[in-house]
């Protein structure tokens, strides 16, 4: 893989912020930016690859009632280029994921004991998505918390993070505004009236990289700051966040590195986003239907 991204100090910014700007100004992920990513890290394949070299990536979710989240996750991550993909999820939820992908593989998780060799498999762990506040996410959290593995946290993932604290370096938090306020502590007013600041205090406390969802979303890692222009508001349906958490993830067991795994799958999502919008409008929207748009986009025409 070529070089790492520019820093905020060598890529544009908005012109008109020319004579005063300030190293915080929020780099745009703009046309010309998305095309270098993806010229950088969406190469073409080995001819020798194998699905070893792009996981094993573990989903951890899907509680009863919750198989839809755990399933989009999943099945986004196998549709980004994830290799072995792995769900750890409730028993009453493996077969509805084993029905529906039989590409996935769906294992019941009845305890920690059941979750630790699924964790010491993984390279990139997905956490989160419809894992819920019940009984069985609470005996499951400290193990998550503790592995040492790629971590991306999204949902209830951040629910359990926002009553644990914890550091992680080699994590992504994925909070969208409800999320971001109870990480902080705050309302939602407050994290939107002043987003770049809320990112970097999530960021300072929690380490890693945070993306703050929402239009315009920000991905921050303490020292560089970018947002998506991209995305529109019939992205505001069920699903959508698990669909991001998914191709976050596929982009990390695919070895980009934690800022630009997750830069990357925000422009990647929100782009998709607009192609399927601009096709067949925003309203109805469904959140699986930006995985033909994801292909397309993923598979860029070598220039
Ligand atoms: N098909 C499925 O099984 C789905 C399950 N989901 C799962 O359902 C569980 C609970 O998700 P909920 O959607 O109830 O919880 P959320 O945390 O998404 O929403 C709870 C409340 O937070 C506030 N909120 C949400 N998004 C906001 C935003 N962008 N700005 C400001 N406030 C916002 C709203 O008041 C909302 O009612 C999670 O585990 C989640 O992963 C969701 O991912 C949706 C799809
Ligand atoms: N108005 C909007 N403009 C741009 N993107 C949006 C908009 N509303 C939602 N999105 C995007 O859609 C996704 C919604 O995620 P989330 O709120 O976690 O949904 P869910 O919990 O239902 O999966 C986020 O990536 C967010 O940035």
């Amino acid at each position: 893989m070529a070089r790492i991204l520019p820093s905020l100090a060598d890529v544009h910014h908005d012109p008109t912020h020319e004579s005063g700007a300030r190293m915080t100004d929020p780099v745009f992920i703009d046309d010309e930016m998305h095309q270098q990513l993806a010229r950088q890290w969406l190469a073409p394949r080995a001819r020798d690859a194998n699905k070893g070299d792009f996981g094993p990536l573990l989903v951890i979710g899907g509680a009863p009632g919750y198989s839809g989240a755990a399933l989009l996750a999943a099945e986004t991550a196998l549709r980004a280029g994830a290799g072995a993909t792995l769900v750890g999820c409730a028993p009453e939820t493996a077969s509805v994921l084993w029905l529906h992908r039989p590409e996935l593989m769906a294992r019941a998780v009845r305890t920690r004991a059941d979750l630790l060799p699924l964790l010491a498999r993984a390279r990139v762990v997905v956490a989160g998505p419809g894992l819920g506040r019940e009984d069985w996410a609470a005996q499951l959290w400290p193990t998550i918390a503790e592995a040492g593995r790629v971590q991306v946290l999204d949902a209830d993932g951040l629910g359990w993070l926002a009553d644990n604290p914890q550091q992680h370096p080699a994590r992504v938090l994925t909070p969208h505004p409800g999320e971001a306020a109870r990480l902080l502590g705050g309302s939602v007013a407050a994290v939107q009236v002043a987003r770049e600041a809320a990112v970097r205090e999530l960021q300072a406390r929690h380490g890693g990289v945070v993306i703050l969802k929402g239009a315009g979303s920000l991905v921050c890692d303490g020292e560089r700051l970018w947002q998506c222009p991209a995305g529109n508001p019939g992205m505001a349906t069920p699903g959508m966040g698990d669909v991001l958490s998914g191709l976050v993830g596929a982009l990390l067991a695919q070895g980009l590195p934690l800022f630009e795994a997750a830069a990357l799958a925000v422009s990647l999502h929100a782009r998709a986003g607009d192609l399927v919008a601009a096709a067949a409008g925003e309203r109805g929207l469904l959140a699986s239907e930006l995985w033909p748009a994801l292909r397309r986009l993923l598979n860029p025409e070598p220039i």
